[in-house]
């Protein structure tokens, strides 16, 4: 008789959105039992929280109390402190974290992972330097030589969490890959739309936090919807313009899936990069600040993604080709007035 090997899940991450995640992927398990394992792990970094270990408190209330108060998480959802462990013998990683992590959560995994596990990145963030670019998932493949599909859309974590509708789009140039990761997300909630530009995918996921912060600016600045729907529309455009011009391949029609324009539309509505953006106009205060006051923990990625983009544009001397994400960049790092966000793009 041959034994068919049911597939065991780590969720690397276990922020806003990596818990909301927790919750589908837990429930989505139990409806298939020939294919995942019943218990899915979830790496935590660990924190104390009102004297307690978080997954201490994870594990016996099934609710992540800091990250995503309010939420039952699935009783098999299991959180562990210790990376190497959460992922011993997996063969599905999910990361699910603040890009600014991935480096040294790879470092600790590299040489560990088996060759035949699947990735998945949900992050929305580049790796992006003078010398080039490399997308996170790309990183991790390199890292830890295995595939690395991504997923990306109009998610904002705590409504997804509460089972309202929305869309997702997941990038895998495998279609088996693709069919394999829509079984593991999809729900009647959380609507997938597979598709091959994965490059595309990921591009828009990171690059729409920086339009973001433009609206959020936009939006201290009491200039109204007609203003904030200009600044997403010349955004969109932006971002194609980039993937287009630093990448083979990036198609125009994904940018009219849920990872393109209803991604823009929802984070210019109430993600937290255009939060903090705000506050940046009306307080006057820092962003670093800000996020510490504002974001209980949860990390901003369009602050950083605009200083990474721009070094790189700078390195080419093709600031001039991208207004919108090179004035977000003078206005939070080099102090130019916040009324630019409309003058100079
Ligand atoms: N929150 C959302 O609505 C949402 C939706 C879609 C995609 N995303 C993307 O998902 C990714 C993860 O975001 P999130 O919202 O789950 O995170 P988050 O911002 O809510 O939480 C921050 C996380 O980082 C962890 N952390 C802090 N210091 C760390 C360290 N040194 N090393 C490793 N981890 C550390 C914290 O424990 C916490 O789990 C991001 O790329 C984000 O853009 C977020
Ligand atoms: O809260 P933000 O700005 O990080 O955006 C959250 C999600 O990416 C929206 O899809």
């Amino acid at each position: 008789m041959v034994t068919k090997t049911v597939e065991r899940i780590t969720i690397i991450g276990s922020g806003n959105w990596g818990s909301a995640i927790a919750k589908i992927i837990g429930n989505n398990v139990l409806d298939h039992p020939d294919t995942f394992e019943r218990t899915v792990r979830m790496w935590v970094f660990q924190e104390q929280y009102n004297g307690e270990n978080l997954t201490d408190i994870i594990n016996r209330e099934h609710e992540n109390v800091k990250y995503l108060p309010g939420i039952k998480l699935p009783e098999n959802v299991y959180a562990e402190p210790d990376l190497l462990k959460a992922c011993e013998n997996s063969n599905i990683l999910v990361f699910v974290l603040p890009h600014q992590f991935i480096q040294g959560v790879c470092q600790k995994l590299h040489g560990v992972v088996s060759s035949n596990c699947k990735a998945i990145s949900l992050i929305k963030g580049l790796d992006i330097s003078e010398q080039g670019i490399s997308l996170i998932s790309e990183d991790i493949s390199q890292q830890l030589g295995i595939n690395c599909a991504v997923l990306s859309g109009a998610n904002i974590a705590n409504e997804v969490a509460q089972e309202k509708f929305c869309e997702t789009t997941i990038g895998a140039t495998s279609p088996a890959d693709g069919e394999f990761f829509y079984k593991m997300f999809h729900t009647p909630y959380f609507r997938v739309n597979v598709v091959q530009d994965k490059v595309g995918v990921e591009l828009c996921g990171a690059l729409k936090n920086v339009v973001a912060v433009a609206a959020g600016l936009v939006d201290g600045l009491a200039l109204g919807d007609n203003t904030k729907a200009a600044i997403i529309r010349r955004g969109l455009l932006e971002m194609r313009k980039f993937g287009q011009t630093f990448f083979k391949g990036v198609q125009n029609e994904t940018f009219f899936e849920s990872c393109g324009v209803a991604d823009l539309i929802t984070t210019c509505s109430g993600g937290r990069n255009r939060k903090v953006a705000a506050a940046f106009v009306t307080s006057g205060k820092p962003i670093d600040q800000l996020e510490a006051e504002l974001l209980n923990g949860q990390k901003l990625q369009g602050t950083s993604t605009a200083q990474e983009v721009n070094e790189f544009l700078t390195a080419r001397n093709m600031t001039q080709g991208f207004p919108l994400f090179t004035t977000v960049y003078r206005i939070i790092y080099e102090g130019e007035p916040c009324t630019k966000i409309v003058q100079d793009v």
